[in-house]
């Protein structure tokens, strides 16, 4: 049986950094993956999506410059797309689990299940025992108990069609609802979304999330609220049809995108004494679970942070300082930004109240305007101190635009200190001193 001061299990981006981390201190360490390494981020997540929005944010360009400088307005070429996407997705599983093995690393393919406090079986053959533990096995789709809940394809299918439906229906309002009906429509596929409620994007300014349902549908999306879905049935031309009270659409593909649940199944956490709830791990301030030398970072860890693969990446490093004995303080998070890569995008920091509000609508902006974005909105929350201490924005260039008020609300800035500073201009950043 091999021994290793620390398993960490899920080879995703928390648990990589977590691995090469421990083991560039010095530590012996061994990674388990099950599926592909590296994990949801640039396999089925964020950066595939980000390729495909690449072709959304160029027509949308075009689009917006129709008549004034542009005539014809390109087709996105799905297919070409798609190709362009894979050169980035195929790589990624032999790379990363390549990055481990050159890096004194040992690499597990296989199942995983905890047989006692401190050993781990692999493939119901290989054992394995260790010190410590990471826990960092992230989430997967979780799809509605509904009838018919077999024709529902997840946001993982959708990145890799191979073709784009004329068209294509969305459950949910979540992030990952408006990123998938953005690109949908700008490759000129129907979508229609439907919401069970009329909250869609929860935990962003409401006038703003509804400012993008209406650009959205500008571009021809169709919102469907409070419908709660009961059944998708496929009909005999192999079309779907979904229904709930009085509701009835007939679409080609289905797409479920009402939340992911964590991974915490298979891996007999009872046997080692790790207790789950089904939003992931049971951790303390210290990311401990119940049992003190298992670990559980990023998105399989039940806390309420946002899933999103820089937290993970920060947790990964704070439970690798615990590990080798540079910390033993409470993880602190710092202000966590977010974006929905929507088209335009909407993003967030820190808190949306406070002594001031400064809400402008400024399309007009020459950042704006001389793109002719259709809408651009720009909410900054000030403290009784008028320092920044939050913002939302939607616009084209809101995720660039979010990290720098993350640094000046953890800079504590006020108007004057902004003022002191020299922005590169015309950038949405040199709008800065005017915003408020
Ligand atoms: C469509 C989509 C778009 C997203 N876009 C963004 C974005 O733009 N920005 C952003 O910050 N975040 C985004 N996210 C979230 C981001 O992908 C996650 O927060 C991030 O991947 C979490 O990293 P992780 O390492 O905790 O988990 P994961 O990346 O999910 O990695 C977990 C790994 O553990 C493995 N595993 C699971 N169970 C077991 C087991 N029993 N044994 C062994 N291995 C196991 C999995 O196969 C996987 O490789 C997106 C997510 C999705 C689905
Ligand atoms: N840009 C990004 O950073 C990004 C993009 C995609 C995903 N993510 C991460 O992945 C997570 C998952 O994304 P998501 O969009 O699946 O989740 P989400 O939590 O953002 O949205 C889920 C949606 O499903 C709805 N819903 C929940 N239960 C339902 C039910 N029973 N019936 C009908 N609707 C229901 C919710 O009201 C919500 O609108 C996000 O929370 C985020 O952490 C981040």
């Amino acid at each position: 049986m091999e021994k290793f001061d620390t398993i960490v299990i899920g080879a995703g981006p928390a648990g990589l950094a977590a691995a090469h981390n421990l083991k560039s201190n010095g530590q012996n360490v061994a990674i388990v993956e099950n599926n592909l390494w590296g994990g949801t981020c640039p396999n089925r997540g964020c950066d595939p999506k980000k390729v495909l929005l690449s072709g959304v944010e160029a027509r949308d360009r075009i689009a917006q410059l129709q008549g004034k400088g542009f005539d014809e307005l390109p087709n996105v070429n799905w297919k070409e797309l798609e190709a362009f996407k894979e050169t980035f997705t195929d790589p990624v599983s032999k790379g990363s689990r390549d990055g481990i093995v050159n890096a004194g690393i040992t690499a597990i393919d296989g199942q995983p299940k905890f047989i006692s406090e401190n050993e781990i079986v692999v493939n119901g053959q290989d054992h394995y025992q260790a010190g410590k533990f990471i826990i960092a096995t992230g989430q997967r789709p979780s799809y509605l108990n509904i009838k018919g809940k077999e024709h529902l394809l997840s946001s993982t299918d959708f990145l890799s069609l191979k073709k784009m439906p004329e068209d294509i229906t969305i459950i949910g309002a979540g992030y990952i609802a408006f990123e998938m009906a953005t690109i949908a429509n700008a490759t000129g596929a129907k979508v229609h979304v439907i919401h069970h409620n009329d909250h869609p994007l929860k935990g962003f300014n409401e006038g703003y999330a509804l400012e993008l349902v209406k650009q959205l549908e500008a571009k021809g999306v169709d919102f469907n609220f409070n419908v709660d879905t009961q059944a998708i049935e496929q009909q005999a031309d192999g079309r779907y049809s979904i229904t709930a009270d009085g509701f009835e659409l007939t679409t080609d593909l289905v797409i479920g995108a009402t939340g992911r649940i964590a991974n915490t199944d298979f891996l007999d956490f009872e046997k080692a004494g790790v207790e789950y709830t089904r939003h992931g791990v049971v951790v303390n301030a210290k990311l401990q679970s119940t049992n003190k030398n298992i670990y559980a970072i990023g998105d399989v860890v039940d806390t309420k942070q946002p899933k999103l693969t820089p937290v993970g990446g920060f947790e990964a490093n704070y439970v690798s300082d615990i590990l080798t004995g540079k910390t033993d303080k409470d993880l602190e998070l710092p202000l966590i930004p977010t974006v929905v890569y929507g088209s335009p995008k909407l993003a967030k920091v820190g808190v949306q109240e406070g002594a001031e509000v400064v809400d402008q609508d400024v399309t007009g902006w020459f950042t704006y305007s001389h793109t002719n974005d259709p809408k651009a909105k720009i909410r900054i929350v000030l403290n009784d101190k008028s320092e920044i201490i939050g913002a939302t924005l939607l616009s084209n260039n809101a995720d660039s635009l979010i990290n720098l008020l993350t640094m000046a609300i953890k800079d504590h800035m006020t108007h004057e200190d902004v003022i002191k500073q020299i922005m590169a201009y015309p950038t949405a950043a040199s709008d800065l001193e005017y915003l408020f």
